[in-house]
């Protein structure tokens, strides 16, 4: 986990009490580690869990404030951009048929979601919306972005035992620019504004924690109970829902129609003339159309 030199800009700067405030915020995880800079978070926790002699107790939270090879989804690299940006990864271990791992995508963004719009004020909740599968939006603007990987859990044989690694990507510092072009409230949000470390710092380890938590709190619910209401509590913060989209596969256009929710396997529902499509969740992109 080296290979950059502390990034000057961050205001992000003490991984330890990052580490520290998120122990306090995170009970139920059992190791929680912040670090100044890495490759990236989700190849860390998936490397460290795979090595001999048996991988870390899990929930397990790893954060960043700069990587140096960040993954996104469909193989794309996240661009670390100097910053406010906050980036962690956590290690789950699931207990899922693995036909339902892709329906962990928009569950986790609606979980991630829904538990950050808590942290805004009444008027401005509806702004923070999902796009299918996990994008976090402000506006139309991408806020965050979620990618999650997957893979056997090592420590049984049991085929339904994965260990999930969640990451995200949240970016303050374009929070920063939007509180300025659209609204300022957000900046009371993010508190980056202020330049205030020690504001930033306490803001940002609290948003960690409250996606961290909602996380786990949806994972074992899923896990308990499945996925039947998955639809509904998407239809609260998809801001796709009721918009012509065009749906795009390996940057070929392969679906167009009004997207009227998810299913309960978390599929992209779109209406057009052939009737009501489920889109799988995949290497598939959704473009609002102009
Ligand atoms: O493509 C996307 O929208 C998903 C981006 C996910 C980026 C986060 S940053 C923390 C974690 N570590 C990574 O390497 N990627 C995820």
């Amino acid at each position: 986990m080296a290979g950059l030199p502390p990034d000057p800009d961050c205001v992000l700067p003490c991984p330890d009490a990052m580490a520290d405030a998120l122990r306090e915020a995170l009970p139920q995880f059992r190791q929680v580690d912040w670090v100044e800079h890495t490759g990236s978070t989700n190849a860390d926790l998936l490397e460290r869990a795979r090595r001999p002699g048996g991988p870390p107790d899990r929930p397990w939270l790893l954060g960043t404030h700069l990587q140096s090879r960040g993954r996104g989804r469909a193989g794309r690299t996240w661009q670390n951009r100097v910053g406010a940006n906050l980036m962690f990864s956590c290690a789950f271990d699931v207990f899922l048929p693995t036909r339902q791992l892709p329906t962990l995508a928009p569950l986790i963004g609606m979980a991630t979601c829904a538990a950050l719009r808590t942290r805004l004020g009444a008027g401005l909740r509806t702004r923070l919306t999902m796009k299918w599968p996990n994008d976090l939006l402000w506006d139309q603007a991408k806020l965050a972005g979620i990618l999650i990987e997957s893979t056997r859990s090592g420590t049984a044989q049991a085929s339904d035992h994965h260990l999930i690694i969640i990451g995200m990507g949240l970016n303050l510092e374009d929070a920063r620019a939007l509180s300025q072009s659209l609204d300022r409230r957000i900046a009371d949000w993010a508190e980056i504004a202020a330049d205030d470390p020690v504001a930033a710092r306490a803001t940002a380890a609290d948003l960690a924690a409250c996606a961290a938590r909602s996380w786990y709190e949806a994972l074992n619910q899923a896990t308990a109970r499945g996925f039947a209401d998955l639809p509904a509590r998407y239809a609260e913060v998809d801001g796709l829902a009721g918009r012509m989209v065009d749906v795009l596969d390996d940057g070929h256009l392969r679906h167009t129609g009004v997207a009227c929710g998810v299913d309960t396997d978390g599929r992209l529902l779109l209406r057009n003339a052939d009737g009501v499509q489920a889109i799988s969740v995949g290497e598939i992109s959704v473009r609002l159309q102009r």
